[in-house]
């Protein structure tokens, strides 16, 4: 399949290997993107490790995601991916882009999501539950989770996917994986706070 609108308008990206893709739906129509960040913290250990928040209120409430949101005015991308991390669960971390992805749901034809993906090794400062997310890691192993089983690290849970946006199965093993990445996700909201993916495609950049 080759790679969905949107997806490479503002990149001088020339190759890419496309890691997954599937659904039949049409991709749907938008005008503009609305910038958004989130940032993850990959320990190495062992055990190796990953940073993940509990969503308690808001867009994504009752899943976890990594850290992050809306690109204010005047903030570049990576500022307010350190504004965020830090706001959310207290800490800073020298944060690397790792990938972009474009999300796009029926209902909202007029704008995108689009977020940029951080990743971090180490971080500073001291954790904290905050208004909107409580912090929780979990096992990170290389294993790709849709062909190896994950082993569960004795004291940590594997990563919850099954409590977790749909799409976050097929990028966060790129992101495990340092690959940068991009990709797109239509979704249907149907049922209020429940989101299915129509189509979906990621792949991996080789600049
Ligand atoms: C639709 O699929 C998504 N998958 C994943 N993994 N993450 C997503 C998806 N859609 C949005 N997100 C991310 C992007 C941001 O990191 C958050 C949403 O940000 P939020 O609405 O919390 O933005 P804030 O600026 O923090 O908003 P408030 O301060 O107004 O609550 O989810």
């Amino acid at each position: 399949m080759s790679p969905p609108p949107g997806v490479f308008d503002d990149s001088n990206v020339v190759q890419y290997i496309e890691t997954s893709s599937g659904g039949d739906h049409v991709w749907l129509p938008f005008t503009s993107k609305k910038l958004y960040t989130n940032a993850f913290i990959v320990s190495p250990g062992p055990p190796r490790k990953i940073l993940l928040g509990y969503k308690k209120r808001g867009f994504g409430a009752h899943l976890y995601n990594g850290f992050g949101g809306k690109v204010e005015d005047g903030e570049s991308p990576g500022q307010a991916a350190l504004r965020e991390l830090k706001e959310e669960c207290g800490v800073e971390a020298r944060l690397n882009h790792c990938g972009t992805l474009l999300f796009v749901t029926t209902g909202e034809p007029e704008w995108a999501f689009q977020i940029e993906l951080y990743r971090a090794d180490a971080y500073s400062g001291t954790l904290i539950e905050s208004e909107e997310m409580r912090p929780e890691w979990f096992s990170a192993h290389d294993d790709h989770p849709l062909e190896i089983p994950e082993i569960p690290h004795p004291s940590l849970r594997p990563i919850p996917y099954d409590s977790m946006w749909p799409d976050d199965v097929h990028w966060l093993p790129l992101l495990l994986a340092n690959r940068p990445f991009v990709g797109r996700a239509d979704f249907v909201n149907d049922t209020p706070g429940k989101y299915n993916m129509l189509r979906w495609w990621f792949g991996v950049l080789s600049t």
